[in-house]
């Protein structure tokens, strides 16, 4: 388990999300829903089609708003913030390799739009002023890409002039992972962003992961069908149904389960009804 998990990661409380089914119907999908991660733990939802993994993730980002509840990260009121003072503490991976990066753009240029993003334009004096110059990478810009590409030993370092749009979609998913934790964000959100890749660019994607989780310490959510990762990675397990959390295990706890088990578990009459509140990975009672 990553050292500091006791200071203040994320937590979500009471929170409240519904939506209209085909017809007229609605359906309440989280109801006081409450979910606490320490700082630096990385956690894993797993969860049948419409469970609720990637609603979740979205509540959070605060890209979906919720009917109510309460999102703290680091002791920041998230579900208080605009939108753009979220994005400077969350880093977000999508499924589709296309969704994280600007085609047209280069490496180098797609970095640098990553950077501001984090580090957003501030006013000064009247006029707004870009914290870091603009878009275009400039020599030192394009040194410190190399250097951190170089040092996560990825050959993306000599691609840094290439058009986004001309790389593999693993690639684009390192490039993607790369951007997202450029600003050392406090919460990761990875939404089955290795699900689209073929598996060594699965496995490469997922050791990036890890690593970088681990180097800056950041409090990550990841969603994934793969019962693999699932079992394989991470601090804690969490399995989501109906929008409620039904397991719940440590990564020791992890140790004594595999795929079919949990395959078993994903059937909601074989499922054993579990609070919905859920607490630092502790098992429920
Ligand atoms: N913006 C939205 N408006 C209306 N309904 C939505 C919205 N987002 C999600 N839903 C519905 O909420 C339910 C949960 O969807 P969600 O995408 O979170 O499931 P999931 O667990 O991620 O499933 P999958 O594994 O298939 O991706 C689904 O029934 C979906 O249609």
């Amino acid at each position: 388990m990553a050292p500091g998990l006791s200071a203040p990661g994320l937590s979500v409380e009471d929170l409240s999300w519904g939506h209209t089914l085909p017809g007229s119907g609605w359906r309440q999908l989280f109801r006081s829903f409450s979910l606490t991660c320490p700082r630096g733990q990385f956690l894993v939802l797993i969860g049948s089609n419409g469970s609720g993994k990637s609603t979740l993730l979205n509540l959070v980002a605060g890209t979906l708003p919720a009917a109510s509840g309460r999102i703290h990260l680091g002791g920041r009121p998230l579900h208080r913030l605009r939108d753009h003072q979220r994005a400077r503490w969350i880093g977000r991976v999508m499924q589709n390799p296309l969704e994280g990066t600007c085609p047209g753009l280069t490496v180098a240029e797609n970095l640098r739009l990553a950077e501001r993003r984090h580090r957003p334009a501030f006013l000064a004096g009247g006029a707004l002023l870009g914290a870091l110059g603009g878009l275009h990478p400039d020599g030192a810009d394009r040194r410190r890409y190399r250097e951190l590409l170089g040092d996560l030993g990825l050959p993306l370092a000599d691609r840094l002039d290439e058009p986004v749009g001309q790389l593999s979609g693993g690639q684009r998913q390192t490039l993607s992972l790369v951007m997202a934790t450029l600003g050392s964000p406090d919460l990761l959100l990875l939404d089955e962003h290795t699900a689209a890749l073929d598996p060594r660019a699965e496995a490469t994607v997922i050791e990036l992961t890890n690593r970088l989780i681990r180097q800056l310490g950041t409090t990550a959510l990841m969603v994934t069908h793969s019962l693999e990762q699932a079992l394989g990675h991470g601090d804690r397990l969490v399995m989501l149904h109906d929008g409620r959390p039904i397991g719940d295990w440590s990564a020791a706890e992890r140790e004594a389960l595999d795929p079919p088990s949990l395959r078993a578990m994903y059937g909601a009459a074989t499922v054993k009804e579990a609070p919905c509140t859920v607490h630092d990975g502790s098992p429920a009672p």
